[in-house]
C-alpha cells in the first residue's frame, strides 16, 4: 500500500536520494521499511532484521522525513476501520492507529527509529545464535521509478543462515502470469516455507485460503525464455547473449527489475534467470535474493551462483562467496547446461578469479 501510494504521487527528484554506491533510494523505500519493521516488531519483538536501508539520510532532510511519514500515515490509515476495537487485537490496532495519526515530532522520530530497527548499519551485528529476517523494502528501485516492476521482499533465516520463509509482494506483476489478459488482476504475492511448498495469490486478496500452490510446470515450448535485469549496470547483457548462443536452443529475452524475476521462473513465465553483473567485484546482497531463492526452490526450480555453487546468505548481508545467480525451471540438465555455458564464456575467468579460495564450484 505504501509503495503504491508513493508511486502514484511520486515527485522523482524530490523523493529520491542517491546512495554512496550511486543507487537511488526513494521515500517508498524508507516508508516501506518502517511499515514492515513496525509489524515485525509488534509480532516478533526480539527478532533482528537485516534491512537494506537505514534512516541516516532521512534524518538529515526534514522535507524527506515529512514525505516518508506522510506516506506511512496514508498507508496505515485504513487500520482502525479494519479492526472494530472489540477485542485485544482490535484495541492494539486502534492504539497503533493513534500513533500513526499523530503528526508531531516524536511520532516522526518513532518512525525513523523503526527504519533503523531493521538496520544492522544502525544497530550493529547480529549474533551467530539468532535467527533473523532480511528485508528489501523496495527491490528494483530503478524499476519503481520507471513505474515498472519492483518487489517488497522479506525472508526469515535461521541461526544457520538457511532461509526458512520467503515472501515476495510484486504490485505491478500481472496475476497469474505475464501473459494474463490486460484486464486481469495486477499485483502478485508469493510465499514459501521450507519443506512446505510455495504459494501464489493476487496481491489484493487477503484470504489465505484462496492461494494456489506454486509449482513449476515442465517446459512445453521449444524456445527457452531467459529473464535478466533491465539495468545493464546490474547485468552483463552482452555476456548473457553469448551464453544464450552457447545453449544451442532458440531463446527469447525478458528484461525485468527486482526479485519478480524469481517469481517469473517459479510460475513458468520464464525458464532461466541469469544474473552476471557487469562489475566482476560486485557481490550480491542477501535481501536481493533470499526470498526469491526459497520460492523458486519450493516451487521445484533451482538456484545456484554462476560457478554452480549453492547460494549462501550471511547475516552480514553481503554474499561474499557467490558470484551472480542462475535459476532454472526443473528440466533434466538445464541448470548444469546454463552454468557450463557461463563457464565457457571468454569473460568468465575474470569473474571466477574474484571468488575467494575455498569457494570452488560445486553443484
Ligand atoms: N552494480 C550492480 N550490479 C549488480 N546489482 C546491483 C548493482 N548495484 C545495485 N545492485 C542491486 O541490484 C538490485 C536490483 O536488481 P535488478 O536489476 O534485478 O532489479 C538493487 O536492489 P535495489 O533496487 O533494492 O537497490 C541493488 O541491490
Ligand atoms: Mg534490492
Amino acid at each position: 500500500r505504501v509503495a503504491r501510494h508513493v508511486q502514484a504521487t511520486l515527485v522523482p527528484i524530490q523523493d529520491r536520494v542517491i546512495k554512496e554506491d550511486k543507487s537511488p533510494v526513494t521515500v517508498a523505500d524508507f516508508a516501506s521499511q518502517a511499515v514492515v519493521a513496525y509489524y515485525l516488531k509488534r509480532h516478533f519483538a526480539a527478532d533482528r532484521i537485516v534491512g537494506e536501508e537505514d534512516a541516516a539520510a532521512v534524518r538529515e532532510r526534514p522535507d524527506l522525513a515529512k514525505r516518508v511519514v506522510d506516506a506511512i500515515r496514508h498507508a496505515m490509515v485504513g487500520e482502525p476501520a479494519a479492526a472494530a476495537a472489540t477485542d485485544d487485537e482490535g484495541r492494539t490496532r486502534l492504539f497503533s492507529a493513534l500513533i500513526v495519526l499523530t503528526t508531531d515530532h516524536s511520532s516522526t522520530m518513532q518512525w525513523l527509529g523503526l527504519i533503523d530497527h531493521a538496520s544492522t548499519a544502525a544497530r550493529g551485528p547480529i549474533s551467530a545464535t539468532e535467527r533473523f529476517w532480511t528485508l528489501d523494502p523496495i527491490d528494483g528501485t530503478k524499476g519503481f521509478l520507471r513505474r515498472q516492476q519492483y518487489a517488497v521482499c522479506l525472508a526469515l533465516l535461521d541461526a544457520q543462515q538457511t532461509v526458512q520463509v520467503g515472501v515476495l509482494a510484486c504490485p505491478n506483476m500481472p496475476f497469474p502470469s505475464l501473459t494474463s489478459s490486460p484486464t486481469a488482476t495486477t499485483g502478485s504475492l508469493a510465499w514459501a516455507v521450507r519443506g512446505h511448498g510455495a504459494w501464489h495469490a493476487p496481491l489484493a486478496d487477503t484470504d489465505p485460503l484462496s492461494a494456489t500452490p506454486l509449482t513449476v510446470a515442465p517446459r512445453t515450448s521449444a524456445t527457452l525464455t531467459v529473464i535478466e535485469s533491465y539495468e545493464s549496470a546490474h547485468a552483463n547483457h552482452a555476456l548473457s547473449q553469448r551464453v544464450q548462443a552457447r545453449l544451442a536452443v532458440p531463446t527469447s529475452v525478458v528484461r525485468m527489475d527486482s526479485q519478480a524475476k524469481y517469481l517469473a521462473v517459479a510460475r513458468g513465465d520464464a525458464h532461466v534467470y541469469l544474473r552476471v553483473v557487469g562489475d566482476v567485484h560486485y557481490r550480491e546482497k542477501i535481501w536481493d535474493h533470499a526470498a526469491g531463492a526459497l520460492i523458486v526452490h519450493e516451487a521445484g526450480a533451482a538456484a545456484v551462483d554462476v560457478t554452480g555453487r549453492a547460494l549462501e546468505f550471511p547475516r552480514e548481508g553481503v554474499m561474499s562467496r557467490n558470484v551472480g545467480v542462475v535459476a532454472t525451471v526443473r528440466e533434466d540438465g538445464l541448470l548444469e547446461k546454463v552454468v557450463k555455458a557461463v563457464q565457457g564464456d571468454e569473460d568468465f575467468a575474470r569473474y571466477a578469479a574474484t571468488v575467494p579460495s575455498g569457494a570452488s564450484p560445486k553443484m
